[in-house]
């Protein structure tokens, strides 16, 4: 039996909100960005990667958010197309606003760091009026960055988005996605983080993330069923903790667990596992696949994706995640 039953007749698999932006990865790698002097620049904020990916597994996907009106949004907005990526929401900044940078420092294969740049950016300008109900109600999922939370008006925007969602019968998927540097204190973002988890079907995030939100409750051992288990007394099914190169662990509200082993990679780079594990479980979801399959195709999407420089380009097709998991049954790869 399918672990979510998704609303049927909807043009959209998944429709992502929040921020479209640039990623600028470093050519030069296994040296700080001190040293670095050339970056390649790829589409990138976790929604945008996540869109990217479900479209590359095959689905039907559509993004709301807000771009800059400059050369930098125009880009974005052709590469998503390109993609097959519905665009009617993505609306274009009149203020002036700029596209959110992301420099990523790659120093080694286990020391990753981004240096974002975020002022002024034209994602969390994204209003309520602006968010098109008609979408969410075509989508079987909404897919919410958390960092979209962080400022108003994008924050009001996505707690409308989340409602339409709920109106409409649309599962809302909530990738934690914490970035501190776009947050005013830990307080403001446990808040708002907590009130749009209690409307979610799905909650996707890291041990840290988790530990961000639960700051002022009680779980002094990290304990990633108690963390899960508050959920279930409100909208969610599915709780998933990641934990990096160890795996990560789902709870489900029948009080089973579930778990995925990573697999091996030849790891260039470690961001952009999170974007890729979201959009292959999203994947595994829609296609109505057990939580513990769902989870093992998103994690060999991450491998995959971390073994390339970049996350938007490097999202794998099926055929490529499928052929990866027999390969590695296989005994065929190793971790590099
Ligand atoms: N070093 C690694 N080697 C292989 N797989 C990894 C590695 N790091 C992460 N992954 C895979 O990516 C998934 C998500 O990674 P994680 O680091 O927990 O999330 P995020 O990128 O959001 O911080 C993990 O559950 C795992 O399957
Ligand atoms: O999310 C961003 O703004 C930057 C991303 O495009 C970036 O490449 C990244 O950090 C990916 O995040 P992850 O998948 O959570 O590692």
């Amino acid at each position: 039996m399918a672990s979510v039953i998704f609303a049927e007749g909807r043009t959209y698999d998944l429709t992502a909100i929040g921020r479209l932006c640039i990623d600028l990865n470093a050519n030069e790698i296994n040296r700080p960005m001190e040293q670095t002097m050339t970056f390649t620049k790829y589409v990138g904020g976790s929604p945008a990667n996540i869109a990217i990916g479900v479209s590359r597994l095959g689905r039907k996907t559509a993004f709301i958010g807000k771009i800059a009106d400059d050369q930098m949004g125009r880009f974005i907005r052709s590469y998503l197309e390109k993609e097959g990526i519905e665009t009617r929401n993505v609306v274009t900044d009149a203020t002036g606003a700029v596209t959110g940078l992301a420099f990523t420092e790659i120093k080694s294969p286990t020391e990753c760091s981004i240096l974002m740049y975020r002022d002024n950016v034209a994602d969390l300008k994204l209003g309520p009026l602006e968010v098109d109900e008609s979408l969410i109600a075509e989508s079987k999922a909404l897919l919410v960055s958390g960092t979209a939370l962080a400022a108003s008006p994008s924050r009001e925007a996505v707690l409308l988005a989340v409602d339409y969602a709920r109106r409409h019968g649309t599962k809302v998927v909530f990738d934690l996605d914490y970035r501190p540097y776009t947050w005013q204190s830990e307080e403001e973002t446990a808040a708002y983080y907590n009130l749009v988890a209690e409307k979610s079907d799905i909650i996707v995030g890291t041990r840290e993330e988790f530990d961000c939100m639960e700051k002022f409750e009680a779980n002094p051992g990290h304990d990633d069923r108690i963390t899960a288990s508050k959920w279930f007394g409100f909208a969610s099914g599915i709780v998933i903790i990641k934990h990096g190169k160890e795996g990560s662990i789902a709870y489900s509200k029948d009080g089973q667990e579930h778990r995925a082993r990573s697999f091996p990679a030849k790891v260039i780079k470690t961001f952009g596992a999170g974007d890729s594990y979201a959009a292959g479980f999203i994947h595994g979801l829609l296609s109505g696949w057990t939580i513990a399959k769902s989870m093992e195709f998103g994690s060999a999407a991450a491998s995959i994706v971390i073994s390339s420089h970049s996350c938007s380009d490097a999202m794998p097709t099926a055929a490529q995640v499928t052929d990866y998991i027999e390969r590695c049954a296989r005994g065929e790869m190793s971790a590099g």
